[in-house]
């Protein structure tokens, strides 16, 4: 229905640019040569501006597809990683390190000569494909939904026979969760129609940087925005209303599950709202820092499973559920604590806020080693910071992944040099990224 009003659009602008160019012949032809040489130049140019306008509308039409862009950030958690899981608060932001989602749809006549649903993984050189009739054949019909809705376990299974069928290199297998989510989240959403997804994205895999659920956001923040009726093009990147918003949140939260297993929804939620948000139990409330926040952070490069990390802490929650209890309830209250800090207008100086934060973030991250997610790698980190009196805690997951180090203002350039000097040395990667930015957007 979208896909006519995009070409009847197209044929209208380019009825009218094809009639300004006829009359602009027209009226000059007669006396163009008795006109003086400047306003010949004037006329040709004027020509030649209406003529490459033509035929670029014209191709434009001619290329039979539409195409929705969107992007969605990646985050880091300052707070309550895994306790909210279990019902704590939990402190994120957005950073600016996004996954991009370009979405191309043929158009009705071109439609019926493709019959495939195709996957480009641009970053590491893959593509996947189906024929439409094929995922028609395996995925059940009822899976496709106008509201959000859980992927059951009968049709994880049907999906899984589809990625199996795609023989993904052995080294990258852990993709496999993500391609499964790209065709629960696509056949839901636009159900069993033809298109190319390309996707590239500024976010290191599985390292608790939240590429899962940047992955998730971006791919259905297009999906939904191909439906949306008015494309007007604009420039630039521009975000969804509020009710698109809270939609493709709830899609994305199910996208997330068939990845993470049980997510809080913390990551989709910051990466589709963007800034700085407190969370709890799917409660939002969104954060306005009145303090200066830098942070390094450090990628340890150690793989690992934010879905296997989950069920750990949950299993050890199971064999020591007092314990266990009083853990995630220091954890509310920490990130509580930060919240109300980030949030002060009081007259407490920086440093002494920055002086609280670094406390808060330690006695943070000796609770995630108590909950058995912290990493030989991550401890490296910590004590190669803390030699420069820097503090530092795992973000995400953990288990590995990034490592994120508060850069209190007082701290010189040279200092952070000399840490990140010593932490690459270690075979690290570190940089710094912008906290508390936009959530998703799309581009028409
Ligand atoms: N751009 C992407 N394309 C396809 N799949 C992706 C993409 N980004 C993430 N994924 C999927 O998400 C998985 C990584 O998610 P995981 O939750 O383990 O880590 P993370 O989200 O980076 O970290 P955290 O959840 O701790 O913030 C990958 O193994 C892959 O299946
Ligand atoms: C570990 C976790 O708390 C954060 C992962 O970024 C999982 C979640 O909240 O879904
Ligand atoms: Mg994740």
């Amino acid at each position: 229905m979208h896909s006519f009003a995009y070409r009847e659009n197209a044929l209208f602008t380019f009825s009218v640019t094809t009639l300004a160019f006829i009359c602009a012949i027209a009226s000059f032809s007669d006396n163009f040569s008795n006109q003086t040489p400047s306003a010949q130049m004037e006329v040709s140019l004027t020509l030649n501006i209406t003529a490459r306008l033509a035929v670029t509308i014209y191709l434009e039409h001619k290329a039979e597809e539409m195409e929705v862009k969107a992007r969605a950030p990646g985050k880091i958690i300052l707070a309550g990683e895994h306790a909210v899981v279990h019902g704590s608060t939990a402190v994120a932001a957005a950073i600016d390190l996004y996954t991009y989602v370009t979405l191309r749809l043929p158009l009705q006549s071109a439609a019926e000569n493709n019959d495939r649903l195709t996957l480009q993984l641009k970053d590491l050189s893959l593509e996947f494909s189906w024929s439409v009739s094929r995922l028609k054949e395996v995925i059940p019909c009822d899976s496709s939904t106008s509201s959000p809705a859980s992927c059951s376990g009968e049709t994880l299974k049907s999906i899984a026979v589809l990625v199996e069928e795609q023989n993904i290199p052995e080294e990258k297998i852990w993709l496999s969760s993500g391609i499964s989510t790209f065709l629960w989240l696509y056949t839901s959403i636009r159900g069993f129609s033809p298109a190319t997804v390309i996707i590239t994205t500024e976010l290191p895999y599985g390292s608790g940087l939240g590429s899962s659920a940047a992955f998730c956001v971006a791919l259905t923040s297009a999906l939904i925005a191909s439906s949306i009726s008015d494309k007007t093009h604009r420039e630039g990147w521009s975000s969804l209303d509020e009710t698109n918003l809270e939609l493709l949140n709830k899609w994305a939260f199910e996208g997330e599950k068939i990845i993470h297993g049980k997510p809080s929804g913390i990551d989709n939620t910051v990466s589709a709202y963007g800034n700085m948000i407190k969370f709890c139990s799917g409660e939002i409330t969104r954060l306005q820092s009145n303090m200066p926040l830098r942070m390094l952070i450090t990628n340890t490069k150690v793989g690992r499973n934010t879905k296997a990390l989950v069920s750990g802490v949950s299993e050890r929650t199971v064999r020591h559920p007092d314990a266990m209890k009083s853990v995630f309830n220091a954890v509310d209250s920490i990130s509580k604590e930060l919240a109300a800090i980030i949030q002060s207008k009081d007259e407490n100086s920086v440093t002494e806020k920055e002086e609280s934060i670094k406390e808060l973030m330690e006695i943070n991250q000796g609770l995630l080693q108590s909950m058995g997610v912290s990493h030989s790698s991550i401890d490296t980190v910590i004590r190669t910071t803390l030699k420069h009196k820097l503090t530092s805690k795992l973000t995400g997951a953990g288990g590995g992944g990034c490592v994120l180090t508060l850069l209190p203002t007082v701290v010189s350039g040279t200092v952070v040099d000399k840490v990140v000097e010593e932490l690459e040395s270690s075979g690290f990667q570190c940089f710094t990224a912008s906290i508390g930015g936009n959530g998703a957007e799309i581009c028409f």
